[in-house]
């Protein structure tokens, strides 16, 4: 079977300026699906012209600044991430071009081959994220399946963190035994039901 060898990570978003080159449908999609995750993140968004809803969406977020100008090669100064979401294939290659060049991971909405990174579909359950990728062969099973296991999985889910993450605050003893027991505590979690 074909494996998808992307490594999923967290990033914080707070912590990390990110650019967006473009503000019509796209770029809209990729700032509100940032904010939806991190809501104090870093974005700042340089376009000709905005999206209404991305205008709404940056008066909500303080950290959030539209720069309306045609792009250039400065806006990459101190950019941790692009996102090039133009609608224009050749600006979009060029943005790509200049954050090689600067050591920005860049992700180009509608070039797989040019991007470091995809965006994932999330579920989001209180402190659980899960991030999902058809490794960019279909993003709408992406959503689907994230709506599927967003009702699946249980809101109490949440508690159970929040009960672990006591227990694990009040274990004492060294690294392997807090290992050991957190190990214990959960393992009625995986237990075939006819073992309990
Ligand atoms: C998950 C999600 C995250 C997000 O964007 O926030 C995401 N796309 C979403 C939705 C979506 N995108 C598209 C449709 C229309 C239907 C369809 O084409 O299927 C829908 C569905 C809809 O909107 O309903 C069009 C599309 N997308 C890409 C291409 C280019 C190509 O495939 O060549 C084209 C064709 C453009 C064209 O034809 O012009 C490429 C990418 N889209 C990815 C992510 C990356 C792979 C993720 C993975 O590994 O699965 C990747 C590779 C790069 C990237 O953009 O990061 C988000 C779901 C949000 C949610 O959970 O609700
Ligand atoms: N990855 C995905 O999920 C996905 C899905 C659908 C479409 N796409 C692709 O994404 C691209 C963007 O689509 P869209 O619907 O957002 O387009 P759009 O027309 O809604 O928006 C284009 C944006 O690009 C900006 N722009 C154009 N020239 C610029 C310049 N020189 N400097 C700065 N900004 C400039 C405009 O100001 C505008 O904000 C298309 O090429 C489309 O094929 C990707």
């Amino acid at each position: 079977m074909e494996q998808n060898h992307l490594f999923p990570v967290f990033f914080k978003l707070n912590r990390l300026q990110v650019l967006v080159v473009g503000g019509g449908n796209i770029g809209h999609e990729k700032v509100s699906a940032m904010l939806q995750n991190s809501p104090d993140a870093g974005i700042t968004v340089v376009a000709t012209w905005f999206l209404p809803e991305l205008e709404a969406l940056a008066a909500q977020h303080t950290t959030v600044t539209l720069v309306q100008k045609e792009f250039s090669c400065g806006d990459l100064l101190g950019k941790d991430l692009v996102v090039a979401a133009t609608n224009d294939r050749e600006l979009n290659r060029t943005v790509w071009e200049k954050a090689k060049c600067s050591k920005v991971l860049i992700n180009v909405a509608d070039t797989p081959e040019l991007c470091d990174f995809y965006l994932g579909s999330i579920v989001q359950k209180g402190n659980l994220k899960l991030a999902i990728s058809t490794n960019g062969k279909s993003p709408t099973i992406a959503k689907r399946l994230k709506e599927v296991l967003q009702e699946a999985l249980p809101d109490t889910l949440d508690e159970v963190l929040h009960k672990l993450q006591a227990i694990r605050d009040q274990l004492k003893g060294d690294f392997a035994e807090k290992v050991k027991q957190l190990n214990k505590l959960t393992e009625v979690l995986v237990k075939d039901k006819t073992e309990q």
